[in-house]
């Protein structure tokens, strides 16, 4: 039988799209989230006319290093994903846009050139396998071995918000309302089970003092029991609060996320509770594992394939908790259903997968795919569709990007401290330890 000709896999083109999409006002430590967050959308083509698409964070720093970067993809193949790393590193990273506002003060723990390079570079990993995908038939969990469970399940993100943007603001409305107390926490957690099904909640904590957000954790044990549940105040206690909040709620947590800032204080915490600690800040990069790991400060971590570099550097990720006997979870910030799609692909190939992971997702009331993904008991189905299984929604895609080319570069990088002084002229994020 005559061997079929071979499709013509070379990258034709990266087309990279800002974009800013709706947010809501939501708090944490370093102030509420703007009314417009950047991401950016990046469709790598091939020679042969396949497109796939990738979504990463879109502040200016993202997009200076990926423009260069983008320009010497052409050529190469969309298989040779151990390649990209080599690329980005010829692409100097421009240090005076990767200040700290870029990495939200910290919010996702250190910034590094290696990590802003991994954060682009995932985007085109993950948009060339969904290429590679469509050219084979293929979904993307099968080009990285299987997936090993059906549905990934995801976890309820309770944010203390206000019930709008400030006034005078140019935003989108949204139904939610209001949650800035216990009551207000329990009544976002009901609609989050009425509309995703969702069983377990993380409460976005550093907000208020500590007291008032154990009553809101007290409040959601009451209100679901049983349900697992977990507080991220974003390093904003001191490793005494830390262990006197752990004391207060280790009855009904199942983990407590990243209490205390940075390696030393996570490991003195840890060694002070029997209750789990979880982070998506003192270790965020392979460098920061060994110390971490070796000290006991993390429990679990929160990987998140935009700044790990990857769907295949994620699975690199799970094998070394695994040998460390550490669980895993994943942190996320706001995305799309791009990321969302790319996130449940690689959470369905993980084993060791045991805690529910964390979505921005049900927060974004807008999107470029033509067809939004959907829970379903909290839980989302693994698509078996070639590639990624979303499409492109080219208008949509073209009305955010046209949001972004008429922002005067207010919005253009995330600030929640900015946002914030919006409502409060004086406010300064806060000095951690805040409490
Ligand atoms: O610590 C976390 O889980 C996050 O960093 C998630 C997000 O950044 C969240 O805190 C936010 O967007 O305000
Ligand atoms: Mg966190």
């Amino acid at each position: 039988m005559p061997t079929p000709p071979r499709r013509d896999l070379a990258i034709a083109e990266v087309r990279l799209t800002p974009i800013l999409v709706a947010d809501p006002p939501l708090l944490n430590t370093q102030g509420v989230h703007q009314p417009y967050t950047p991401r950016l959308i990046v469709e790598v083509v091939t020679a042969d006319g396949t497109t796939g698409v990738g979504e990463t964070y879109g502040d200016t720093g993202y997009l200076g290093l990926a423009r260069p970067f983008a320009q010497r993809l052409t050529g190469r193949q969309v298989t040779d994903l151990n390649g990209l790393s080599a690329v980005a590193d010829e692409v100097a990273v421009d240090r005076t846009r990767a200040g700290a506002r870029l990495d939200m003060g910290g919010l996702r723990g250190v910034q590094t050139a290696d990590k802003l390079r991994l954060s682009v570079v995932s985007a085109v990993e993950v948009a060339c396998l969904d290429a590679q995908g469509k050219a084979l038939g293929l979904p993307v969990h099968a080009l990285l071995g299987g997936k090993v469970r059906n549905e990934v399940e995801y976890s309820a993100y309770l944010f203390y918000r206000w019930a709008d943007h400030p006034e005078g603001v140019a935003c989108e409305k949204d139904d939610w309302g209001a949650a800035l107390d216990p009551e207000g926490v329990v009544a976002q957690a009901r609609a989050f089970k009425e509309r995703y099904g969702f069983g377990s909640f993380k409460l976005k904590g550093g907000v208020f003092p500590p007291d008032e957000e154990i009553a809101a954790i007290r409040a959601l044990a009451e209100a679901f029991p049983g349900h697992p549940l977990r507080l991220d105040p974003n390093g904003a206690w001191s490793v005494r609060t830390s262990l006197k909040v752990a004391r207060e709620l280790g009855d009904v947590l199942e983990y407590l996320e990243d209490p205390a800032l940075g390696t030393a204080a996570m490991a003195e915490v840890a060694a002070g509770t029997d209750v789990p600690l979880a982070t998506n800040m003192c270790v965020t990069t392979f460098p920061e594992i060994e110390e971490a790991f070796t000290r006991g400060a993390v429990q679990v971590l929160l990987s998140d394939h935009h700044y790990w570099g990857g769907l295949r550097n994620t699975r690199e990720l799970a094998a070394v908790c695994r040998a460390f006997g550490v669980g895993l979870s994943m942190h996320s910030n706001t995305h799309l259903g791009i990321s969302l799609a790319a996130m449940t692909h690689v959470a369905s190939t993980v084993p060791d997968l045991h805690h529910a992971c964390d979505t921005h997702y049900p927060w974004q009331s807008e999107d470029v795919v033509t067809e939004r993904l959907s829970f379903e008991g909290g839980r989302i189905a693994v698509p078996d569709a070639p590639g990624l299984g979303v499409t492109l929604d080219r208008d949509r895609l073209a009305a955010l990007h046209a949001r972004w080319l008429a922002d005067d570069g207010t919005l253009r990088d995330r600030d929640d401290e900015a946002a914030m002084r919006v409502a409060d002229p004086g406010w300064v994020t806060p000095a951690v330890p805040r409490w």
